[in-house]
């Protein structure tokens, strides 16, 4: 096992100028240079909502800090960019490849740090795995490279001029970077996002050394979790200040039912002030008069525009006209969205007059159960597996309802989309689903994750579907709501503030 390096990285090498001079000690009024880390982001590559997030919350806070990503240089990324010019260059460690430092900067100004290492990143698949969705045998050289490369740009070694202040990490792809800060002992504030606690990144204690953790970190007080070494658990004991995405989840995972084993820890964190959730936002894209991804653009005062969506997506998805409810599911198609309770609530919804779309991808078991639901429901239920943006906004503009038991929801972006778009949510109350769907208001929600609270509140809001008015009355509040950043953004604003005034 690898012991802690000698020579912490701020002390062994020189420093180089920086923009700001070392930041708020400098100039109180500049904009504070800020690494946002992330394994996806919208604009190249997403698995899911932590690319949408990454594609939103660096630009809305760009207006209070010098704010600029820094992301693994996978092959989407070079395709479109094929010549990223290189900034600097990032020694080997450990076991840890040496690697460039590429910079993107996009058309509306966000500078994109790109971590270039061919061999680590430039494939074929998702960020995390294959085109069968197994995942990487090295994905812990990969994230480790991640981390590694954050604390290095962090002590100066990224590009001339511009060493930031606070790093902010999301998930456990980068959770290793504050663990790399604390034992190199730089001094950099962090601030850990848990987009979702039950991706925790585990892996053999055998790892330990060619990733360069000391031997010292292997315990209940450091990065140890059940005899692995758990990324995630680094990320949430080293960090100056963990956040996750909704007021509801912060709270939900300091218990046992929703901590996955980390609670202790989080209740440790909660206990000094270090945890606090902030709720995400929805682009302003999301905007169902604007939305060029739409059949008909439409209003809260023009429902035939919002007909053409449905009726777009019912021939889409070859259902028979109809003029009952259409229920819509836009997900990963995972255990922890609770796609099994909708499949087993979709002959009940099919034999009360309803259709059903689908769309997503996920464990094979999921697509393979709707597939058979879709043949044997022929003209009343529709499914495709995959994603297509343009198809999914149609689907929240088309549908009636949006289907999200999910068992657990750290915030969830696709209840705030559907309530614009004029979908009205059938959600179960947990987590950042309870924080933004309104009980009868805005949509629906239900206590137990189970087939029967689920058809519970699917009867209700079949009952609103009979009754023009009330329905009318939901889609309007639902379209009001807007969701929009700024609110997140000063929550990320209290806490950036707070730990850099700190340090
Ligand atoms: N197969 C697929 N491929 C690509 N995109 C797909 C997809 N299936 C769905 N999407 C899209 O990805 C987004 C999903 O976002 P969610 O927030 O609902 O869930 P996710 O579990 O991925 O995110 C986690 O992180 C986000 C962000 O913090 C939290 O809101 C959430 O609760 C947490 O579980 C939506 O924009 C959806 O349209």
């Amino acid at each position: 096992m690898a012991t802690i390096q000698a020579t912490a990285c701020g002390a062994a090498l020189p420093l180089r100028a920086h923009a700001s001079a070392g930041g708020i000690e400098a100039n109180e009024n500049a904009r504070q240079p800020i690494l946002y880390v992330t394994s996806e982001m919208a604009d190249y590559v997403k698995a899911g909502g932590l690319g949408e997030v990454s594609a939103a919350l660096p630009r809305t806070l760009r207006q209070h800090y010098d704010v600029r990503v820094l992301i693994p240089g996978y092959r989407a990324i070079l395709e479109a960019h094929p010549d990223i010019p290189v900034v600097a260059r990032l020694p080997a460690a450990f076991g840890l490849p040496a690697c460039d430092l590429g910079r993107i900067d996009t058309e509306d100004g966000l500078t994109v740090y790109v971590l270039l290492c061919a061999d680590l990143y430039d494939r074929e698949g998702s960020p995390y795995g294959d085109r069968d969705g197994v995942d990487w045998h090295d994905n812990d050289v990969r994230f480790a490279r991640l981390g590694l490369a954050a604390a290095d740009i962090a002590c100066g070694r990224g590009e001339a001029l511009w060493r930031p202040t606070l790093l902010h990490l999301n998930d456990w792809p980068s959770g290793l970077a504050a663990a790399y800060l604390a034992w190199r002992g730089q001094r950099t504030p962090s601030i850990l996002t848990i987009h979702n606690l039950a991706y925790q990144g585990l892996f053999g204690a055998e790892r330990l050394s060619p990733l360069g953790v000391p031997d010292s970190a292997f315990q209940i007080d450091g990065v140890e979790f059940y005899g692995k070494l758990s990324f995630l658990k680094a990320g949430i004991f080293y960090a100056s200040h963990v956040t996750t995405v909704s007021d509801t989840y912060a709270q939900e995972i300091l218990t046992p039912e929703f901590g996955c084993g980390l609670d202790g820890l989080l209740r440790a964190k909660a206990d000094q002030g270090c945890l606090s959730g902030i709720l995400n936002g929805i682009d302003e894209s999301w905007d169902p008069a604007t939305c060029p991804h739409l059949a008909s653009p439409f209003d809260a005062d023009d429902w035939d525009g919002r007909q053409a969506n449905a009726d777009h997506v019912r021939e889409a998805f070859g259902l028979a006209v109809s003029r009952g409810p259409l229920f819509a599911v836009v997900s990963r198609l995972v255990h922890q969205k609770g796609v099994d309770l909708a499949i087993a609530a979709a002959e009940t919804i099919v034999a009360q007059g309803g259709q059903i779309v689908v769309t997503g991808r996920g464990e094979g078991r999921f697509e393979e159960a709707l597939r058979g639901l879709a043949q044997q429901h022929a003209g009343s239920v529709g499914v495709r597996i995959g994603f297509d943006e343009t198809e999914a906004r149609r689907m929240f503009a088309g549908s009636d309802f949006l289907l999200m038991p999910s068992r657990f929801e750290p915030c969830g972006l696709s209840q705030m989309y559907a309530q614009r778009y004029g979908s009205l949510p059938i959600a179960h109350r947990t987590g950042g689903l309870a924080d933004t769907i309104e009980d009868g208001v805005t949509g629906f929600l239900f206590r137990e994750p189970s087939v029967g609270g689920l058809l519970d509140a699917v009867r209700r809001g079949m009952e609103t579907f009979g009754s023009g008015s009330k329905l009318t009355a939901m889609r309007r509040a639902a379209m009001a709501r807007s969701f929009g950043w700024s609110q997140s953004a000063l929550g990320y604003k209290d806490v950036y503030g707070r730990l850099m005034a700190a340090r």
